[in-house]
């Protein structure tokens, strides 16, 4: 049977205010009993209020904690992006350096660095015995930068460059040695296939003609020729190259000579 609280409370109320039962010992006793029993009922009900304040400080407690725990969850995948992001770029750097490092910046073609590092590679392979290099000097660089100015030698100096890398094409790698100094390289299994080139490329240099306003600027180029041997050490085929590329400027110029 399910109590009604609100009937006993006012059964027991109106006993207690009853005057008939004012001296009963029975009334004594239930209003000690009422007395205690509304105490023990405050305290409940503080402690009921106790306990709903401490569930809310404990629930808000636990949302500070997931949202700190949550930011910095975000912190971390910012950093982790920026880290990514960092170490792309550092990439990138890296490339850049290295590519700006094995190429000659005026005519972008590779620098004596890398060519030597390219001849180094040809040399250890297995198509040396079809190896041949060639050292190129533009005859008379002086007198171009002395009657027109550096910067129109500059010029000069990037079309030539663009102009023999095109000759050279696929058959090989042309790099530049210093100043006006160049180095082929070529991978051919006929020689005369090689002289041949270089012939058409002394001759298109010749050819061509750098126009600054009504002056034409003349070019020509001395070419040193050395075939891979088998004696030959990377030095030896080097000092070779160049010493038919001296016997060239010491006979005239604008022709080429096999060492
Ligand atoms: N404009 C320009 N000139 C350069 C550069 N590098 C070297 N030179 C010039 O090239 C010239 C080379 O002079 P020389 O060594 O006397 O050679 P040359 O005048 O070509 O004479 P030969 O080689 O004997 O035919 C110098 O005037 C250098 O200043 C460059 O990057 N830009």
């Amino acid at each position: 049977m399910k109590t009604d609280f609100a009937e006993l409370e006012k059964n027991i109320q109106d006993i207690l205010a009853a005057p008939e039962y004012q001296d009963h010992p029975a009334s004594k006793a239930l209003s000690q009993l009422w007395d205690v029993n509304q105490e023990q009922w405050n305290r409940m009900d503080r402690l009921t209020r106790l306990s709903d304040s401490y569930q809310d400080v404990m629930i808000q407690q636990g949302k500070s904690l997931s949202e700190r725990f949550d930011k910095h969850v975000r912190q971390l995948e910012k950093m982790t992006r920026i880290s990514d992001r960092y170490q792309r770029s550092l990439r990138q750097l890296n490339i850049e350096l290295e590519k700006t490092s094995l190429i000659d910046p005026l005519t972008e073609l590779p620098n004596r660095r890398m060519i030597m590092k390219q001849l180094s590679q040809a040399f250890s392979g297995q198509q040396k015995e079809s190896l041949s290099i060639a050292m190129i000097d533009i005859d008379y660089f002086k007198k171009v930068n002395d009657e027109f100015g550096h910067q129109v030698g500059d010029k000069v100096l990037i079309a030539l460059s663009r102009l023999m890398e095109s000759v050279v094409g696929d058959r090989g790698v042309i790099g530049r040695w210093g100043g006006e100094e160049f180095l082929v390289i070529l991978t051919s299994p006929k020689f005369e296939d090689v002289v041949a080139l270089l012939e058409s490329l002394r001759s298109k240099v010749n050819a061509y003609t750098h126009q600054v306003d009504d002056k034409t600027v003349l070019t020509s180029v001395s070419i040193g020729i050395a075939e891979y041997q088998e004696t030959d050490s990377m030095d030896s085929l080097l000092s070779r190259a160049d010493s038919a590329l001296y016997s060239v400027k010491s006979k005239g110029r604008n022709s080429l000579v096999i060492g």
